[in-house]
């Protein structure tokens, strides 16, 4: 059954668990939606797991658009949420629907994400009076990078606390449809659950949270530049991946692949006619 924004939200209603993963390209897409996945993020994680950048902030409007259409090709039941860019909504009320325009119009994505809480909400809520579904992204926020000086873990001081409490009840207000709680105390991220009516999806944030999401390189396996504490790896596909790489070497190399039965004929008159 499709996914689409009102039935994550009766989810919550329900109490059941709301499942995201992140994909970037079709065949992964496909595959994550076939495994009955509820939301799939388009991250701008990609600069980092796809492209090889070290944070997020080079990702484009352009990257963003060419990965989600991959994605939205791929998954047929998924809801399609994608990440808007580090500078694509930050300028401007503007910029913030225009973009958001563009990744539902070309990407055919069916929800943005913007990162960020009070100095947010007016675009929150321009994008979402254009029809555009919001999910709203607290916490680490990992396009804030050089304010925090690192990817760390947020809301610890009383101050911090309050203002996470304050910025998810007020995108609740200003029409945000979803919030993603990254890199916070469990505790703080299961009374926000509490708190608000629009679901939260954790990553970092405790079994509090009434979703979880997590990059699929970092739950394969198949990503090791840094490993954060929340990443739980449900398979050694990265390792996998390397013993058939090394197998496919050695055969080539042995003349073992390719067989016969990789091969194609031809008939024995037309093979006498070349000779
Ligand atoms: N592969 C990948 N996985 C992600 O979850 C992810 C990305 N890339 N790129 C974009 C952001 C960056 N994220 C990150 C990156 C690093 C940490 C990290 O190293 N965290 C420390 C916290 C240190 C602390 O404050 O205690 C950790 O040990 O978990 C966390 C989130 C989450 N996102
Ligand atoms: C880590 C998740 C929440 C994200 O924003 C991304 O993949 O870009
Ligand atoms: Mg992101």
């Amino acid at each position: 059954m499709k996914n689409t924004v009102v039935t994550i939200q009766e989810a919550k209603k329900r109490g059941e668990k709301i499942t995201m993963l992140t994909a970037y390209d079709y065949s992964m897409a496909k595959l994550i939606d076939e495994s009955g996945i509820n939301m799939i993020l388009v991250g701008d994680s990609l600069g980092m797991v796809m492209l090889g950048y070290e944070d997020t902030l080079s990702v484009t409007m352009e990257d963003m658009i060419h990965h989600t259409k991959a994605v939205t090709r791929g998954a047929k039941n998924a809801l399609i949420v994608a990440d808007m860019p580090f500078m694509s909504y930050q300028a401007s009320v503007y910029d913030a629907v225009c973009n958001a325009g563009r990744l539902m119009k070309e990407g055919r994505a069916q929800a943005v994400k913007l990162e960020g809480g009070k100095e947010v909400f007016p675009q929150i809520e321009a994008i979402t009076k254009a029809s555009i579904p919001v999910v709203a992204h607290l916490g680490l926020t990992p396009q804030s990078l050089n304010v925090f000086g690192g990817f760390k873990v947020q809301g610890k001081s009383e101050e911090a606390a309050k203002k996470l409490i304050e910025d998810a009840k007020g995108a609740e207000a200003a029409g945000a449809v979803a919030v993603v709680l990254e890199c916070v105390p469990a505790k703080l991220a299961e009374l926000i659950s509490k708190q608000i009516n629009i679901p939260t999806i954790g990553i970092g944030a405790g079994a509090g949270c009434d979703g979880q999401v997590l990059v699929y390189q970092d739950m394969l396996a198949m990503f090791g530049d840094f490993k954060p504490k929340f990443v739980k790896q449900f398979g050694q596909i990265g390792e996998q991946m390397k013993a058939a790489f090394s197998q496919y070497i050695k055969e080539v190399q042995n003349g073992v692949f390719p067989a016969e039965q990789h091969t194609y004929g031809i008939s024995d008159e037309m093979l006498e006619k070349l000779y």
